[in-house]
């Protein structure tokens, strides 16, 4: 589904990552884990066709993003829906922050519609926030919610637009274990739905609970790419099994 090959990105002479290949498949969800400051991020916005890799290729659904015309790179992203580790919500309510990637997709005629209050709550809006235990907020505004309960909503926004992929960076790195619990079966939600899920994570225990597969991404690039239970139970690289046990410290 989505596939970087062979990607490098550098910035200002320092590299980030070299030659690194990875893959996320449709139902599925792909943990990315490795310490602070090793390229989580930087690989996430490559594969969010936001960031040009300085080498390699990244394809959705056998399209290569950067070989293709501007406009049809542009159609490709917006199948890639992204949730940062901080939410950003609009000054509006819940609801309408939710409804936004919907208007950015559809017809401008029901953009318009949307904007002058024409149309009621789309079903796609009610059921992401079902999704997340938030169905009762749709009307409050949205500066007045917890950071756990924003985050849950920047997740319920990047669902209801129902990307073909999903890329979650550090999503509840600052949550309690309430609202991490709430995410973490929002991606199984996600998966559910045939949505590939990509999640950037320092926290290797997240990775081993949702994950079908775990990539492990070292300093030097990823060191191993496997089903969950094998990089922890048996990863076959020495570096990955020094960072899954604690022997390996940044
Ligand atoms: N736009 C940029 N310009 C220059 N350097 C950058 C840029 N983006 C990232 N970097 C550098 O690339 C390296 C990897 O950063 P990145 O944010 O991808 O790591 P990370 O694994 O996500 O870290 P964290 O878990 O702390 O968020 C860092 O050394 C960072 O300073």
């Amino acid at each position: 589904m989505l596939r970087a090959t062979g990607v490098s990105k550098s910035f200002g002479g320092e590299r980030v990552f070299d030659d690194l290949s990875v893959e996320v498949d449709s139902g599925e969800v792909l943990g990315v884990i490795g310490p602070s400051g090793v390229g989580k991020t930087t690989l996430l916005r490559t594969l969010a066709l936001s960031l040009e890799p300085d080498a390699g290729t990244v394809a959705l659904g056998g399209t290569d993003a950067w070989a293709a015309e501007e406009a049809d790179r542009l159609a490709l992203r917006r199948r890639v829906g992204m949730v940062f580790q901080e939410a950003s919500l609009f000054d509006a309510s819940v609801g309408r922050n939710v409804e936004y990637g919907l208007r950015v997709r559809s017809p401008w005629a029901d953009r318009i519609a949307a904007s002058l209050g024409l149309t009621g709550t789309p079903d796609a809006v009610r059921e992401s926030l079902a999704v997340v235990g938030l169905t009762e907020k749709a009307n409050q505004h949205a500066d007045s919610l917890s950071g756990g309960e924003a985050q849950r909503v920047s997740f319920a926004r990047a669902l209801a637009y129902d990307p073909d992929v999903l890329l979650l960076d550090e999503p509840t790195s600052d949550l309690d274990p309430r609202n991490t619990a709430v995410i973490e079966e929002a991606i199984e939600e996600a998966r559910a739905r045939g949505i590939g899920v990509v999640v950037a994570t320092h926290d290797m225990h997240q990775a081993e609970r949702v994950a079908d597969r775990v990539a492990v991404l070292l300093d030097d690039g990823i060191t191993e790419v496997g089903p969950t239970e094998v990089i922890f139970e048996n990863p076959s690289d020495e570096r990955t099994r020094k960072f899954i046990s604690g022997e390996l410290v940044y």
